[in-house]
């Protein structure tokens, strides 16, 4: 059985810095982790990238040669990676031994986990190949200060939610730059009345009914619930990860791996 997980958001939400963050603190635990580079756009990295998207197709080669824009590009190098899974991702995937747990850094483009099939894809190959899936949908605390932005994260996060129908951890990311801490609780786990009334404030009346359907949405598919991300504080990764492991059932296997682990080892 491997492990993985799937990390998505919207462009900029931080799912890059939060994979080298990661790296970091299970290189420091001692934990065995490794980074793949799913963004065809990426070029520069903070972790070591294990597998990467980049090898298989280039996206400067895709626009110049059928003369694409970076957002059809990007769409055609997922295609792409869509079409070799049984090759490319099945001889990558090879490398890895049961038990090795992969994190997929994905690019920002929202279509990718709403309406076209490739993650969707590509996560069923993933399950194909013995694997537990976990999304990490990470939504920018930058989201918090407006009441409409949240709530179009979350639409967002739904959309996710229904195209991959995977367990499902939502972060609230960058909380450092979050200054007034306050008003926080009130959006990692919302009350559906409270989110409602300030739309309505926010709204004119014709849109009362709309969101009304928008927050019961949320709320029957209780997903509004963010788990803070704030990367000064190993506690904070330790808790996400702990989050994350709990969903894709990562336990006592592992635990035994991190007690066999000799810490003698990293002076070789
Ligand atoms: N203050 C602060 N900035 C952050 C944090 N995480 C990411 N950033 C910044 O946000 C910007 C985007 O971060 P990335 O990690 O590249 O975001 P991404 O989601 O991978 O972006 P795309 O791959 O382009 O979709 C960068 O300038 C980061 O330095 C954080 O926790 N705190
Ligand atoms: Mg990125």
């Amino acid at each position: 059985m491997g492990y993985a997980q799937l990390v998505i958001g919207p462009a900029g939400s931080g799912k890059s810095t939060y994979c080298s963050s990661l790296y970091r603190h299970c290189e420091t635990t001692g934990r065995s982790i490794q980074i793949v580079n799913l963004d065809p756009a990426a070029e520069q990295f903070d972790y070591p990238v294990a597998m990467d998207i980049r090898e298989l197709i280039c996206l400067d080669d895709v626009m110049e040669e059928l003369g694409l824009g970076p957002n059809g590009a990007l769409m055609y190098c997922m295609e792409e990676l869509e079409d070799n899974l049984d090759d490319w991702l099945t001889d990558e995937l090879d490398n890895y031994m049961d038990d090795d747990y992969l994190v997929f850094d994905c690019p920002g483009q929202i279509e990718l986990f709403s309406h076209v099939p490739v993650l969707r894809n590509f996560v069923e190959h993933l399950k194909s190949k013995n694997f537990n899936v976990c999304v990490v949908y990470l939504l920018d605390s930058q989201f918090i200060t407006d009441v409409t932005k949240f709530i179009s994260g979350c639409m967002a996060s739904l959309s996710a939610m229904v195209q991959l129908e995977l367990p499902h951890v939502n972060i609230l990311s960058k909380m450092d730059l979050v200054t007034n801490k306050r008003d926080i609780g009130k959006y990692l786990n919302p009350q559906g009345q409270v989110l409602l009334s300030e739309l309505n404030q926010r709204m004119a009346p014709q849109f009362f009914k709309l969101n009304k359907a928008l927050i019961d949405l949320v709320d029957q598919y209780s997903m509004v619930s963010f788990v803070p991300l704030d990367l000064r504080k190993e506690s904070s990764i330790q808790y996400i990860l702990s989050q994350i492991d709990n969903c894709i059932q990562y336990g006592e296997d592992a635990d035994v791996k991190v007690k066999d682990f000799d810490p003698e080892d990293i002076d070789d």
